[in-house]
């Protein structure tokens, strides 16, 4: 798609291990995940330049983490001796190249461990070529043509709900417009949400201390965990809306606990507290499930989200033709990559849904802010009832860390994905190996 005058050819991929012992303080703890260690199969794709690099990464929460590291090592004899300039003259059919190797996806196809494992190589692919042209991931798609950017995409499966031809029109009406949202993102930033007081393993005391924190940081949208028990629910809501009262938001996150008729029980329960949504009430899969609670809970004005364990667009694409989703939170790790994101924000663009990505974790928070940058410059056109999320863990780990400044996402400037983890990091945090997880060294 950009023209250029050298090749750049992959030569080796380098396959790691990182895991953070999160669930020491209890960070991220939730009523699925009661001890998470935030981690990360993390891998780098080294080319015939040595100053070029593409780095990318899955997010796990511990254990399993070397069953995707195996699967991003499969993947290997698709990648060694192809060119950057094949990957850019057309992304989609190159994703197409690592979905489509018949052995593999017989272990999907495009889901679970194969599906994550390909998500850590395709946003390598996309650090690098963001590298290599000197701008920030945000802006290298944003400055697409259309054409360009649907290029990017693989259309099987979602061709019944979004043609090829009506993304083109849907792209070009924004189009004229572009340099005016990236001139508001550069100024303004873009609107965030605070994850980082609620989590389910924290004391009341710690939460109140943190909702007055993000408060003075400005937040107006919150997010806690709920789900492991009503009573103890009804009462840190009481805490937390004591704390921001009403004119903030609350979000809520019940992270799968429950079955379709006891989250409609539960929320009856919890509305009083005006929650903006509950996210994943039920099973990621459920798709009518999830129908029939956004159905029970829109007269108590309460939207349903979900996305964060969403397989793949084909699961997005019906999620949103059932109406099961008010809010769509596209996860950069659990799809296969920026190109089937680009995918999913053309469904929900359609559909006029909101992208509120999920992020926190390790690392998500640098890659979802250039994908809804993606999505205000290029694809809706809006930040209406749009939030990233923000959790304030382990950005101290990354080359080019988030910064939020009130609340907002500060466009990245530094070109790249912002996926690439310090060096230092990478060797201390190493499992089993490195200094942090083998106390005999
Ligand atoms: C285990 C993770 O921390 C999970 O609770 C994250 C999540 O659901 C979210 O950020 O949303
Ligand atoms: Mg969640």
């Amino acid at each position: 798609m950009m023209s250029s005058t050298y090749v750049t050819t992959i030569t080796g991929v380098t396959v790691d291990d990182i895991r953070f012992p999160t669930s020491k303080q209890l960070d991220g703890s939730d009523a699925m995940s009661p001890d998470p260690d935030y981690s990360s199969a993390y891998v780098i794709l080294h080319t015939d330049n040595p100053s070029l690099e593409g780095h990318g990464h899955s997010f796990t929460i511990g254990r399993g983490t070397e069953i995707i590291c195996v699967a991003i090592k499969a993947h290997t004899h698709l990648l060694i001796g192809r060119t950057l300039e094949e990957f850019i003259s057309n992304p989609g059919a190159f994703w197409h190249h690592l979905t489509g190797d018949s052995q593999l996806r017989w272990i999907g196809p495009e889901k679970g461990v194969i599906h994550l494992a390909l998500s850590a190589i395709v946003n390598a692919l996309w650090d690098l070529y963001a590298k290599r042209e000197g701008k920030p991931l945000w802006r290298l798609i944003s400055d697409l043509t259309p054409e360009q950017f649907l290029k990017c995409i693989d259309f099987r499966y979602i061709s019944d709900e979004i043609t090829p031809d009506e993304a083109l029109k849907m792209l070009k009406e924004l189009e004229t417009t572009k340099s005016e949202r990236i001139k508001q993102l550069e100024e303004q930033g873009y609107p965030s949400y605070t994850s980082s007081a609620g989590w389910l393993g924290y004391s009341d005391e710690k939460i109140q201390r943190l909702c007055r924190e993000a408060i003075n940081e400005g937040f107006t949208h919150l997010k806690i965990k709920v789900g492991r028990d009503l009573q103890d629910d009804i009462r840190r809501l009481k805490i937390i809306r004591q704390e921001v009262g009403y004119d903030r938001h609350i979000m809520i996150d019940a992270n799968q606990v429950w079955d379709v008729d006891q989250a409609i029980e539960w929320m009856k329960h919890l509305a009083e507290f005006r929650p903006y949504w509950i996210e994943e009430p039920t099973s990621p899969d459920d798709i009518l499930g999830h129908a029939r609670i956004s159905q029970a809970l829109q007269p108590f004005n309460i939207g349903v989200a979900t996305g964060e364990h969403g397989m793949n667009r084909v699961l997005f694409k019906q999620m949103l033709q059932a109406n099961a989703l008010q809010f769509c939170q596209i996860d950069s790790c659990r799809l296969g990559g920026v190109n089937e994101v680009l995918a999913v924000l053309l469904l929900a663009a359609k559909f006029h849904v909101p992208v509120c990505p999920h992020a926190g974790g390790v690392g998500l928070c640098e890659l979802v802010q250039h994908l809804s940058m993606i999505d205000f410059v290029v694809v809706s056109g809006t930040w209406e009832n749009r939030v990233i999320e923000f959790a304030d863990h382990l950005h101290e780990h990354f080359e080019d860390p988030c910064v939020i400044k009130n609340a907002r996402y500060v466009a990245p400037s530094r070109p790249g994905y912002s996926t690439q983890m310090k060096e230092n990091s990478r060797q201390q945090y190493s499992f089993p190996n490195g200094p942090i997880w083998n106390t005999d060294s």
